[in-house]
């Protein structure tokens, strides 16, 4: 069965504990937390000192997405403040396999995260060392936006080099995911679904989030 993840981005900033909350006991597998910096993307979202303030309310696997520039920079801080896995753009850095080490280093999960524009081929000689691939299925940088169909071949050339290779990352997708783009990342071969605006608009999230598992 897949897991749901819900991003907070779409999280009402003012009760975020309270919304955070609510989406656990809807049956959230992880919290997926967006880090952007203004300059990676174009938009500014909060830092680790979210994460810190949360960490001490749940036990969920907080999942880090960072957006940042140059992530290295802030790696340590992020894992310091609570993140469970942290997972950085390859189009972010020069050194994907020294953030990688740094990562676990840090006893953390290590993911990595392909633009739709950036082909599989850009991190096929890391596939071995992550713990997740994350394959956006929108520009990175808003909720919100409508899901982008040719990067479903991406997830489907991944299912096929964890398989021939025996490698162990999860297949993780985000952005546009909603109760109908759902069955289509699944059928490609996705095992994590990141989804913030529809999960956080729907009137029964428990409902929600067992019909995207279904
Ligand atoms: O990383 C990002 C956006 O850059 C995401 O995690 C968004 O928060 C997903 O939002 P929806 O597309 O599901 O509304
Ligand atoms: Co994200």
């Amino acid at each position: 069965m897949v897991k749901i993840a819900p991003s907070i981005l779409s999280a009402d900033f003012k009760r975020l504990e309270a919304d955070v909350s609510d989406m656990i006991q809807a049956g959230a597998d992880y919290l997926h937390i967006d880090i952007m910096d203004g300059t990676f993307v174009p938009n500014i979202s909060f830092g680790p000192m979210v994460i810190e303030a949360l960490r001490p309310t749940t036990d969920l696997t907080f999942d880090v997405h960072m957006m940042v520039q140059d992530p290295e920079r802030y790696v340590d801080e992020v894992a310091k403040a609570g993140a469970d896995i942290i997972s950085v753009q390859v189009e972010a850095t020069k050194h994907i396999h020294r953030v990688i080490q740094q990562i676990h280093a840090n006893d953390v999960k290590a993911g990595v995260v392909i633009n739709p524009g950036t082909p599989v081929s850009a991190l096929e000689a890391v596939l071995a060392d992550v713990e997740l691939v994350l394959v956006m299925t929108v520009n990175p940088g808003f909720g919100g936006q409508s899901f982008i169909e040719s990067t479903l071949e991406k997830i489907r050339q991944l299912r096929q080099l964890r398989e021939e290779h025996g490698y162990q990352y999860e297949i993780q997708v985000d952005g546009g995911i909603n109760d109908k783009t759902a069955d289509r990342v699944k059928e490609a071969g996705a095992d994590v679904l990141v989804s913030g605006s529809y999960l956080f608009a729907s009137a029964d999230r428990a409902q929600a989030i067992a019909e995207m598992k279904a």
